[in-house]
């Protein structure tokens, strides 16, 4: 394995690697060296890809007679939780949807985020990463995440995914997420939690301390700026 001890001495490898190495050994120098640079979480379902508008889509062509939930009317994170209570069977065809292949693969982007995205990442002094949790029925989604981030974002964001089922132990200055509760081991995770409004938590009244972002249209570079020292 080559261990890089020191920046010059990275200059000087880098010199020598193909142009992933020198991505990575990039990001080895800039992010561990100047502890200046701020840090931003993105998540993906809900914030960067239109898990809703996916999602009843391919419900609606997979069980055509049964019935749905417009997107105006969804309260609550869970979606299988509201069509459970819709009737009981409801929940398990919901689950369906997003546990067959090519689900998450064929997600829209939601409007302005992917541009959004590719901003931040060029912006001096930011690292973002995207940072989604998968679901655990595991023969898909994991793999179709990544291709998703490949297809829109391109082959080098991939060396900015985190897949992880609980959020609070990844280190960052801004979480943007549209799950109104984000909880997990660490119980005071360092990052901020932007709240992306979603259909189904828009009509929430939260805490007023808790910052929005509307959309990709609302002024996110200000929330990044408000977190820089
Ligand atoms: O009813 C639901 C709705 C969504 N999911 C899954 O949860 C995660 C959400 O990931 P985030 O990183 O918080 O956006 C996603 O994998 C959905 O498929 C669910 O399990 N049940
Ligand atoms: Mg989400």
């Amino acid at each position: 394995m080559l261990r890089i001890h020191s920046t010059p001495l990275l200059g000087r490898v880098s010199t020598l690697l193909s142009e992933p190495c020198k991505k990575i050994c990039g990001n080895m120098s800039s992010g561990y060296t100047s502890g200046k640079k701020l840090r931003v979480l993105v998540d993906m379902d809900g914030v960067l890809a239109d898990f809703e508008g996916g999602f009843l889509k391919k419900y609606r062509s997979r069980y055509p007679t049964e019935p749905y939930i417009n997107l105006d009317d969804r309260r609550g994170f869970w979606v299988s939780s509201q069509y459970g209570r819709l009737r009981s069977d409801l929940c398990e065809k919901a689950i369906s949807i997003w546990e067959s292949k090519d689900f998450f693969i064929d997600l829209d982007p939601l409007p302005g985020g992917v541009k959004a995205v590719k901003e931040m990442a060029e912006m001096e002094n930011t690292d973002v990463f995207i940072c989604t949790s998968p679901i655990k029925h595991y023969h898909h989604c994991p793999h179709e995440k990544y291709a998703w981030v490949e297809k829109h974002l391109g082959h080098e964001f991939l060396e900015q995914v985190i897949l992880t089922r609980d959020k609070t132990l990844i280190t960052g200055d801004i979480l943007i997420d549209d799950k109104p509760d984000i909880l997990g081991v660490e119980a005071k995770p360092t990052w901020e939690h932007i709240l992306f409004t979603a259909c189904h938590n828009k009509h929430l009244t939260v805490n007023p301390s808790q910052r929005r972002l509307n959309s990709w249209s609302d002024d996110w570079r200000a929330i990044l700026n408000s977190k820089r020292q």
